[in-house]
């Protein structure tokens, strides 16, 4: 049995009046891919800034890495990739090196400047992603889907155990989208635990070990291939509209 490192127990959450989650009981265990689904206003961006320390739940308990949340320091552990990461507009003044070196910002603190090991760091988490040969490139001049790595490689940085990704292969061609995957499996085999919260259920199903549906609670936690088993009218009474899943053949 694997390390649990995430643990949300009967978490609920409220903007004002609005309930965005209820009565959430979620696990992530060490190695984990996890494909997080759901509706447009299902609470994925909600459990994401609960997890992440941003909002704190109204009612339930969360524990990262055997720690209440409340206690929990080494923020290193937990790396994330927003879906806004991919659109810098050329020009930004940045090259990839400086983007992934502000992923040790954590670990230096503003003022303090990278030693010969942190650039090493760095150098390591661009190459992991395939990306080392645009190292001092400006980061505006690649395309959205090289962007998506750099970005990645700006979470590796600091060694994370578990990265969350939202989104991330948004706006991404089919070929790229196949590649980006490849890298997260390396990642996952790597012991790097992954949870990535997408709209696309077929290609999820095909790639995660786990999947998770959730509108305001937890319709669905388990494999794949029990999740593939879900009648139509299961899956569209969850979304609460008629749904059409396209499997990718590979
Ligand atoms: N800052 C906020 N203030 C008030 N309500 C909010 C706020 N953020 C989200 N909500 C509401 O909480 C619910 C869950 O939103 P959330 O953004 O978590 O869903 P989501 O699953 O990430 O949606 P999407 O797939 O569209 O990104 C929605 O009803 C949303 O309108």
């Amino acid at each position: 049995m694997n390390k649990t490192i995430v643990e949300m127990s009967d978490v609920s959450f409220y903007y004002g009046d609005r309930q965005a989650l209820s009565h959430i009981d979620f696990s992530i265990q060490q190695g984990d891919f996890i494909g997080l689904i759901g509706p447009n206003g299902g609470g994925k961006t909600t459990l994401i800034k609960l997890l992440l320390g941003l909002v704190k739940p109204t009612n339930g308990k969360i524990e990262l890495f055997d720690q209440p949340i409340r206690k929990f320091k080494e923020k290193n552990k937990i790396g994330y990739v927003s879906q806004k990461a991919n659109s810098f507009n050329r020009g930004f003044p940045a090259t990839v090196e400086e983007v992934v070196t502000a992923g040790l910002t954590s670990k230096l603190g503003y003022f303090k400047r990278p030693t010969a090991y942190d650039h090493e760091k760095v150098f390591q988490a661009v190459d992991k992603v395939g990306m080392s040969s645009y190292f001092k490139e400006n980061i505006g001049n690649l395309s959205g889907g090289q962007q998506q790595r750099v970005f990645i490689a700006r979470a590796l940085v600091s060694d994370p155990q578990l990265l969350i990704l939202d989104e991330p292969t948004v706006g991404v061609d089919a070929e790229n989208a196949d590649k980006f995957f490849d890298l997260l499996h390396e990642l996952n085999q790597q012991q790097i635990s992954l949870l990535l919260v997408t709209h696309d259920i077929g290609t999820m199903t095909h790639h995660a070990s786990k999947i998770a549906c959730l509108n305001k609670s937890l319709h669905f936690h388990g494999n794949p291939n029990e999740f593939n088993n879900m009648s139509k009218d299961q899956l569209s009474d969850f979304y609460g509209h008629p749904l059409h899943v396209v499997t990718h053949e590979h």
